[in-house]
């Protein structure tokens, strides 16, 4: 998919779930069961183990439904393994500007963590398309208000402490997307995928609320 339709596809969707395993197997199905609940654009956090199989088997079975990330992305050794096994996103919690060029070099979406207002416009510059401000709970929605007065170009993607209930906040505040990890995968870490399909669809409607759908 092109850059600019992958871009288009993030914003319309308005999350990224992000799935954090213990296993393989456990990524697999906390994925599936997202996908079930109908959040389609997934990031896999390289703490997991053998993420790249992980992005492989989820490629293999979903077509271009699914947008396909990884996360947890620290250089461009492990962006460049990740494209491979079939991400189209590249999430990382900081910002490294030769993990941003190898997403530009490749034309799959750079999205780096940031906090402050150096950090962010230091990541637009070296190419980010949407930046990932991380950890988002510790200023809240107010944090992300205040960043876009002077700021009011930057494509931010709140991580960190994203609700179902809170979820209209982000967006008010002005948020292009949200990142959402235990909220939704969270009960996958006990074997609970019914929960996280039910925890996918709450946040599904939820959206369609808060956009007004
Ligand atoms: O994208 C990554 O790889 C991150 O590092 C993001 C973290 O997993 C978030 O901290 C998840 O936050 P919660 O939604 O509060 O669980």
């Amino acid at each position: 998919m092109l850059k600019q339709n992958l871009f288009q596809a993030i914003v319309e969707r308005g999350m990224v779930g992000i799935v954090r395993a213990d296993s393989p197997e456990a990524a697999v199905a906390i994925a599936e069961a997202c996908i079930a609940g109908g959040v389609t654009a997934l990031e896999v956090a390289f703490t997991t183990p053998d993420t790249l199989g992980v992005l492989r088997t989820l490629r293999e079975r979903h077509g271009k439904d699914v947008l396909l990330g990884a996360g947890t992305v620290l250089d461009p050794e492990t962006a460049r393994a990740a494209i491979l096994a079939g991400a189209q996103f590249i999430i990382s919690p900081g910002v490294n500007v030769a993990t941003i060029e190898v997403c530009q070099r490749y034309q799959v979406l750079a999205m780096p963590g940031a906090m402050t207002p150096t950090e962010i416009v230091t990541a637009l510059q070296a190419g980010a398309d949407i930046v990932k401000v991380f950890p988002a709970e510790m200023f809240g929605p107010s944090y992300i208000k205040a960043l876009r007065a002077p700021l009011p170009q930057a494509p931010l993607m709140p991580t960190g402490g994203v609700t179902v209930d809170n979820l209209g906040e982000w967006f008010a505040a002005g948020a292009l997307a949200v990142g959402i990890g235990s909220s939704l995968s969270g009960p996958g870490a006990k074997g609970d995928y019914a929960a996280v399909t039910a925890r996918a669809k709450e946040f599904v409607a939820q959206m369609q609320k808060v956009r007004g759908v």
